[in-house]
């Protein structure tokens, strides 16, 4: 059967007037309704983990703005806890988790089997996503890239330069690949069971890789992410993957052959000439408005997008932010992007 639903057929390499529009980050604190029903769950991770509420906010921007794409309303830091790590959100701050200093706080951890005892809400939210999202709307799951979920379980935090990471990395590669190594086996399983629940495509956010440099970039980005598009292929046929090497940079080139994903995500420090150029020629791209127009506004917000989905025009294109929108983003900006998309 011909795919009808805009996402799927951007992924599936269709090259189309008016791309798919979704944004990363569109369940969140810049809209009301989302701030209403997090304080009803009580904190983020009881949000997380109450299917019901997820599912309620992940359909708030579907009902706000028509998105082609709903997004799972999730974590890439739950599937840290699912193996054993502590996991709590310092208001203001940001998450925090007990960190993987030596072998011994490996060697505690769950076995990868174990995930889905913690994780199956999770799984209960792509269900009742599933039944309820409209039918043109693409229903995307996700996970964090290893290396990026190691960052955090490794500092217990985010870190400006992910510093403690690299330097376990350094000072024990064999704790450091081991970790790795753990992280990929428990999303490999993580995103089918989601698959399993009805997610239509899953992205692997990469939100550090642009700090691996090198061969570094190849070892711990390029080959865990071709790894779980490998697996999760071969369990699911045809499943599409996009790919988010975040600042990559260079790193973009080649990206998709090299890991076997359909598309590539893009952060808006590369110009949409120079990717349209170099990584559009392999397949589709996302992206990659600068999310601080959800901020600003005006005629440089119109001018940026109608720029980004020209210079896409002759390849298949998602559009979205280069990275997610912030919380102090205005809600009429969003429209305004999607209305200069959809060219109303
Ligand atoms: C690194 C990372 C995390 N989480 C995620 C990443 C990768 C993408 C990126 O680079 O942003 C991914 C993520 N986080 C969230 C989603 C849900 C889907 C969506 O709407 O995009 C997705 C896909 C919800 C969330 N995850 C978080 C929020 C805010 C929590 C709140 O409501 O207080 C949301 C809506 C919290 C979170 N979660 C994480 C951090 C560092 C923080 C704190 C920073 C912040 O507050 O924005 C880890």
């Amino acid at each position: 059967m011909a795919e009808t639903k805009k996402l799927l057929r951007a992924l599936a390499g269709e090259v189309q007037d008016i791309p798919p529009i979704w944004m990363m980050r569109q369940a969140g604190r810049y809209l009301p309704e989302y701030r209403a029903t997090r304080a009803q769950a009580g904190d983020f991770l009881s949000l997380c983990y109450n299917p019901e509420l997820a599912a309620e906010v992940t359909l708030q921007p579907i009902r706000r703005y028509g998105f082609d794409a709903a997004i799972l309303f999730a974590d890439i830091l739950l599937v840290p806890q699912a193996l054993g790590a502590d996991l709590w959100f310092v208001t203001g701050e940001g998450p925090r988790l007990s960190t993987i200093a030596r072998q011994s706080d490996f060697d505690a951890l769950r076995p990868v089997e174990d995930i889905h005892e913690t994780l199956s809400p999770v799984y209960e939210t792509v269900r009742l996503l599933s039944r309820e999202l409209p039918s043109e709307t693409t229903l995307i799951g996700f996970a964090g890239a290893p290396w990026t979920v190691a960052t955090y379980m490794i500092a217990g935090r985010g870190t400006p330069d992910q510093g403690p990471a690299h330097a376990l990395r350094e000072e024990n590669t064999a704790l450091f690949e081991a970790l790795l190594d753990q992280i990929t086996a428990a999303t490999i399983e993580y995103l089918s069971a989601q698959i399993e629940a009805g997610a239509e495509v899953v992205k692997i956010f990469d939100s550090w890789a642009g700090s691996l440099k090198g061969d570094a970039f190849q070892k711990y980005a390029v080959e865990p992410c071709r790894v779980i598009t490998d697996a999760v292929k071969a369990r699911h046929p045809g499943i599409p993957v996009i790919g988010f090497p975040r600042e990559a940079d260079q790193g973009y080139v080649g990206f998709a052959k090299a890991t076997g994903v359909d598309c590539v995500a893009l952060d808006n420090s590369v110009s949409p000439e120079w990717a349209a150029e170099n990584v559009q020629a392999d397949g589709c791209v996302q992206g990659n408005l600068a999310s601080s127009h959800m901020v600003t506004g005006g005629q440089a917000l119109v001018d940026d997008t109608c720029r980004i989905v020209e210079a896409f025009s002759n390849g298949p294109h998602i559009f979205n932010l280069g990275h997610g929108i912030t919380p102090d983003a205005d809600p009429e900006n969003v429209q305004l992007m999607i209305d200069t998309v959809r060219r109303q």
